[in-house]
C-alpha cells in the first residue's frame, strides 16, 4: 500500500486523505482502519446519495401540498405477522439511560452513572470538530477496553471506571445520513460522518466487546424510511462479514425522529428485523421534522416550543402508535428526553423541574414504554422509581395496546396555541447561543435550566422562519387575503421584529463573555438573521454551521 502524506505525521492510505489533525489520530486512523472505511465508502456512498436524493423529491411532493401517509406498496408489510430477532440480554432491560456527549468525564460519569445504559452520542449532542471526533473515539475505545481514567485539570479529581459489571450497557449514535465528515477524503470525497462514525467504533471495539459477550450497539438517528433502514442494514451486514462477527451481532436502535418515518415504523423495523431491538421517541427532531416537512402547509404552524408538550394529540398518537408498533413485533418501545434539568441554588425551581420531568416518565410508563431518557445522572433514580413502581418486569411489551388506532389525521394534527413576545425572543436567544457554542466546539448546553443541544435548537430556528414566512408561504398555497401571523400582544411577527430581538440581545444576556461560545456570539447572530431570511428553508442548521468548524 502507498501512504500519502497528509498533514506531517499523519498517514493515510491508498487515497484516503486526512485534512486535520488531532491528538491520538494515528493510533486511531490507522492504515488498517483507513482502508476499511474507505471500503465502506466505496461500497455505500452511491446508495447514501441516491436516499438523500429521494429524502429532497419527496419534499418536493410535500411543498407541493401532498400530506405524509402510510405507503400502499408495502401495507403487506405491515398486515404480515413477523418479529424482530431475540433481543440479547444486555439490552432487554432498558428502563433508564442516560445520553451524553463523548467527553472523556462525561462518558466515566454516564457508564458509572447507575443508568441501565449509556448512549454516547456523536450526534445532537456534540459539535463534530475533529479534536471533539477523534477523542470521543479514543475514549470509548479506552472505555471499551476499560483503561479509561481521567484528570480534572485543575489535578483535583481523578475520574476512573467502575467495574464492567457496573457500567451501564454501552450504545452508539454515529452522526446521521445527512453529514459528511470533511476531514476525511476518499478518493477525493468527503466521507460519510455516519459510516465514519459507525465504522471507527465497529473497527476498533468489535472483537473486546464480543468478548464480554456484547457487540457493538448502535442508536441511528433521523432515519425518514424504510429504504435508508435498509442501507444501514446493508452497512451492518457488510461490518459484520469484514470484522468477523456473527450475523445479528451488532444490534440497532431506530429513533422514529422524522415526520415521515412515523408513518414506517413496521417497515423500519422489518428491514433492520435480523438485528433490531428498539424505536425511540425521539421527540425534539420529531417536532423539528414536522415543521420542516410540514414547512408549505400554512394550515400546520405549531405554537411556540414551550406549548408543544408531549399531551399534545399529534404527540400523543406519534408516541402511542411507536410502542403498540413495537410491542406487536417484540422490540422495545422507548421513551425519549425531558429537557428540564436539575437547577442549582434554588430549590423550589428545582423541585418544579423534577415535578416535569417526574411527570414525563410517568407518561411513558403509563402508556407502556420500556424505558426512557435522562440527560443528567441526578434524574436517574427519579425515572428508575417511575418505572420500578409501575414496571416490575425488565419490560413491559405484554402491553400491546391494542386499544391505540392512529391514523394519518392523528399524526398530522396541528396544536392550536399562540406565540408569546417570551416565546419569540426565547427562540432567538436559544438558536444564538447554541449556534454559538456549537461553532465553539460544545455541542450541548443548558441555557434557562432546559438542555439544549442540535435537536432542540432546530425547533426554535424552523419555527422562526416559519412564523416569518407564513403570509409568504400561505399567498403560495392559494390565499391570496393570508397577512402575517402575530404575537399574541397583537404585534405582527416579521422581519422587523426579528431584527429587533436580534439587536437587543446581546445586551439582554447576563454574563455574556462567560457564556459557552462567548466569542462566536456576533457570527451566530448573523447566521441566524440570514437563516431566517432565506426563502428556502436550510434542511439541517448543522450543515451551514459544519462548513464554520475547523
Ligand atoms: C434531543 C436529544 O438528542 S437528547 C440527547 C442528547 N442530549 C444529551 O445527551 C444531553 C446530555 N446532557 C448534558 O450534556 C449535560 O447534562 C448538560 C450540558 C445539559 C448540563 O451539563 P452540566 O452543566 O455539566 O451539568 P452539571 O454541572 O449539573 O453536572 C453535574 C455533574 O454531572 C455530570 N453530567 C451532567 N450531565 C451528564 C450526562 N448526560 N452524562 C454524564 N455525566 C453528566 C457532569 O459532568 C458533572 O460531573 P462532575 O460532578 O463530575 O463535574
Ligand atoms: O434525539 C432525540 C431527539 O429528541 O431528537
Ligand atoms: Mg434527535
Amino acid at each position: 500500500m502507498s501512504a500519502v502524506m497528509t498533514t506531517p505525521g499523519h498517514e493515510a492510505a491508498d487515497d484516503v486523505l486526512l485534512t486535520a489533525s488531532a491528538d491520538g489520530q494515528a493510533q486511531l486512523l490507522t492504515p488498517g482502519a483507513l482502508e476499511f472505511l474507505a471500503g465502506l465508502h466505496r461500497r455505500f456512498e452511491p446508495l447514501r446519495q441516491r436516499r438523500l436524493a429521494e429524502r429532497l423529491e419527496r419534499q418536493r411532493g410535500f411543498d407541493a401540498g401532498r400530506l405524509p401517509d402510510f405507503r400502499d406498496d408495502t401495507r403487506a408489510i405491515r398486515d404480515g405477522d413477523w418479529k424482530v430477532a431475540p433481543l440479547p440480554d444486555a439490552l432487554r432491560n432498558r428502563r433508564v439511560e442516560i445520553t451524553g456527549p463523548v467527553d472523556p468525564k462525561m462518558v466515566i460519569n454516564a457508564l458509572n452513572s447507575g443508568a441501565n445504559c449509556f448512549m454516547a452520542d456523536f450526534e445532537d449532542s456534540t459539535s463534530p470538530t475533529w479534536a471533539n471526533l477523534v477523542l470521543g473515539q479514543r475514549v470509548l475505545r479506552k472505555a471499551v477496553a476499560g483503561t479509561l481514567d481521567w484528570m480534572a485539570p485543575d489535578g483535583a479529581r481523578h475520574y476512573t471506571l467502575r467495574p464492567f459489571e457496573e457500567q451501564a450497557v454501552l450504545l452508539v449514535r454515529p452522526r446521521g445520513w445527512h453529514l459528511e465528515e470533511k476531514h476525511v477524503l476518499v478518493d477525493g470525497q468527503p466521507m460519510s460522518a455516519s459510516l465514519f462514525d459507525l465504522g471507527v467504533f465497529a473497527f476498533h471495539n468489535a472483537a473486546a466487546l464480543a468478548a464480554k459477550d456484547r457487540g457493538p450497539y448502535f442508536y441511528l438517528p433521523k432515519l425518514e424510511c424504510m429504504e435508508e433502514a435498509a442501507l444501514w442494514n446493508d452497512v451492518f451486514d457488510d461490518v459484520e462479514q469484514a470484522l468477523g462477527l456473527p450475523a445479528g451481532q451488532m444490534k440497532a436502535t431506530v429513533l422514529i425522529e422524522t415526520l415521515p418515518a412515523a408513518f414506517e415504523m413496521d417497515e423500519i423495523l422489518h428491514a433492520l428485523r435480523g438485528r433490531i431491538v428498539g424505536l425511540n421517541c425521539g421527540r425534539w427532531d420529531y417536532i423539528f421534522s414536522y415543521i420542516k416537512t410540514l414547512r408549505a402547509h400554512p394550515d400546520r404552524v405549531l405554537p411556540e416550543r414551550g406549548q408543544v408538550t408531549m399531551d399534545q394529540s399529534f404527540l400523543r398518537a406519534y408516541s402511542e402508535l411507536l410502542i403498540q408498533t413495537c410491542h406487536r413485533r417484540g422490540a422495545h418501545a422507548m421513551g425519549g428526553m425531558a429537557a428540564q434539568i436539575p437547577i442549582s441554588g434554588d430549590a423550589a425551581a428545582n423541585d418544579a423541574a423534577l415535578a416535569k420531568v417526574r411527570a414525563d416518565k410517568l407518561r411513558e410508563v403509563r402508556a407502556g414504554h420500556d424505558g426512557t431518557w435522562v440527560a443528567h445522572p441526578a434524574l436517574i433514580p427519579l425515572a428508575r422509581t417511575v418505572f420500578d413502581e409501575r414496571m416490575p418486569t425488565s419490560h413491559q411489551q405484554h402491553v400491546t395496546r391494542d386499544d391505540v388506532c392512529v391514523g394519518q389525521a392523528d399524526l398530522l394534527r396541528a396544536p392550536i396555541g399562540t406565540v408569546t413576545r417570551a416565546g419569540f425572543d426565547n427562540n432567538v436567544e436559544v438558536c444564538v447561543r447554541y449556534l454559538a457554542a456549537w461553532l465553539d466546539g460544545n455541542g450541548c448546553v443548558p441555557i434557562h435550566w432546559l438542555m439544549e443541544d442540535a435537536a432542540t435548537a432546530e425547533i426554535a430556528r424552523t419555527q422562526l422562519w416559519q412564523w416569518l414566512h407564513h403570509e409568504r408561504i400561505a399567498k403560495a398555497a392559494g390565499n391570496p387575503q393570508a397577512g402575517p401571523l402575530h404575537l399574541d400582544d397583537g404585534e405582527p411577527i416579521d422581519f422587523a421584529l426579528l431584527e429587533r430581538a436580534l439587536i437587543g440581545l446581546p445586551g439582554r444576556l447576563a454574563d455574556r463573555m462567560k457564556l459557552p461560545g462567548a466569542s462566536r456570539i456576533n457570527e451566530a447572530i448573523g447566521m441566524l438573521d440570514r437563516l431566517c431570511g432565506a426563502e428556502v428553508l436550510e434542511d439541517f442548521l448543522t450543515v451551514p454551521a459544519y462548513r464554520r468548524l475547523d
